[in-house]
């Protein structure tokens, strides 16, 4: 560690504390993390899911594992540098994201997470705190809960962050795969529209409720999966009719909210996966012609109806998806200025992806904020948690498009789900100071 000056404590996660720091010998900016749980062997460490899963992932969009150091039974994880997350830039903004930003971010995490489904990991607790943003590239990042496909269920352990968790994972399924973290990015995707949490569940039990209260009760139509899943827990479902989510996302384009609503089905198998997301209309755009290429050829779109070998053709066409969709951004690849990792890494994703696709048949078949962003506090993530099991919620009465209730800044709320959504805003607390710990 002697090589590497420690600068400045950027996070604290649950898991480790993360501190920008510089290589002493090349200058290089860093992030370690400093594991708060000790190690006294080597074995122990290697075998992290954090170790074990980034070792294998060379990927532009997923930040990359550098070197991994234990001294004096301390585990420290050298990562590349970001500037920030997700999280951290939508907090204190005013005026909401543009289109072509949330396009942007959205359209290189499908990509990360497209090429660690491909080679059979998926990540579990994606959140904005764990999407890493420097300049345009944004990048998954954490990986302490990342599980192989392979690994054989049931998957028991606490899994994911309340308000991005998955509606299967929060009746209990021990069978739940990748398609939770497109569960997830639908939420993320919603969030960067209109920088407040889509589903602000307080307890596992307002989770369920706060999603009835937007999607609509689940039916035997949407998700049969998911009546058996309560029925086995004894869980009654909350009684809504659900609203459109353009109502909820009003700045967001059909497409966008098109696309939303497909990742926040409630049945997984009805969600995209990570590939078809990409080959959604709304990234129609996200298409960049090199500029050595873009006096020969137009740009060319994929058709909203192309598949995945539309897609690859597309690529070996050398019409390159690196998520920059307007003309300022893709501009900047021509620039002296880019940072290396943009100009060698970004423009191969597709093309780690379609080399992935071939190699690993392991794949598993602008208007001013209201309220600020504060979200309430969370706990730990914890094994045991409060569960659903043998909990019945009494069906309350429908309320037909009824929405949550703004978030006042450092809400704080006791009682139960509902109180939440009919309480008049002037009740909650106020304060800035809530930690954004939303698990268990
Ligand atoms: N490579 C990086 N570059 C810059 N900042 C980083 C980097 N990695 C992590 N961070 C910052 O540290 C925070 C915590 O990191 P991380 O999520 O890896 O820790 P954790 O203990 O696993 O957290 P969690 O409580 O989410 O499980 C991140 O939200 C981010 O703000």
């Amino acid at each position: 560690m002697e090589r590497y000056m420690l600068i400045k404590e950027v996070g604290d996660g649950t898991f480790g504390s993360v501190w920008r720091a510089i290589n002493k010998q090349t200058g290089e900016v860093v992030a370690i993390k400093k594991m708060k749980k000790k190690y006294y062997t080597w074995e122990e460490c290697v075998n992290l899911r954090e170790v074990k899963s980034l070792r294998k992932m060379n990927h532009p969009n997923i930040v990359k594992l550098k070197e991994v150091i234990r001294e004096n039974n301390i585990l420290y994880f050298v990562f590349e540098y970001m500037e920030c997350n997700l999280y951290q830039l939508m907090k204190d903004k005013e005026k909401l994201f543009s289109e072509a930003e949330v396009r942007n971010w959205c359209f290189q995490v499908f990509q990360g997470l497209a090429y660690m489904h491909q080679r059979g990991y998926f990540h579990r607790d994606l959140k904005p705190e764990n999407l890493l943003v420097a300049k345009d590239l944004i990048k998954l990042a954490d990986f302490g809960l990342a599980r192989e496909t392979s690994a054989i269920p049931p998957y028991t352990e606490y899994v994911s962050t309340r308000w991005y968790r998955a509606p299967e994972v929060l009746l209990q399924s021990y069978l739940y795969g990748p398609k939770v973290d497109m569960w997830a990015m639908g939420a993320i995707m919603a969030e960067l529209f209109t920088l407040r949490p889509l589903f602000p569940g307080a307890s596992e039990t307002d989770q369920i409720y706060k999603i009835c209260n937007i999607l609509g009760t689940p039916t035997m139509d949407t998700w049969s999966g998911g009546l058996c899943l309560a029925r086995n827990i004894n869980y009654q479902f909350p009684q809504f009719n659900g609203v459109h989510l353009s109502v909820v996302i009003p700045s967001a384009s059909d497409d966008a909210v098109n696309l939303i609503a497909s990742l926040c089905s409630w049945d997984p198998s009805k969600r995209p996966t990570a590939m078809e997301a990409l080959q959604h209309p709304f990234f129609q755009s996200c298409y960049y012609v090199p500029p050595s290429l873009r006096a020969r050829a137009p740009i060319t779109r994929t058709p909203p109806s192309a598949g995945t070998k539309d897609l690859l053709e597309q690529q070996t066409a050398k019409k390159y998806p690196v998520a920059l969709s307007d003309s300022r951004i893709a501009g900047n690849f021509s620039s002296p200025k880019l940072p290396a990792m943009l100009s060698t890494g970004v423009q191969r994703k597709l093309d780690l992806m379609n080399q992935d696709l071939n190699k690993n048949d392991k794949t598993m078949k602008s208007t001013v904020r209201q309220q600020k962003y504060r979200p309430p506090v969370r706990n730990s993530p914890t094994n045991t948690g409060e569960k659903l099991a043998n909990m019945t919620i009494a069906p309350r009465k429908p309320t037909i498009g009824q929405l949550p209730r703004p978030m006042k800044a450092g809400v704080r709320w006791s009682g139960s789900s509902s109180d939440l959504l009919i309480r008049p805003a002037q009740e909650f607390q106020s304060g800035n100071n809530y930690p954004r710990k939303v698990a268990g």
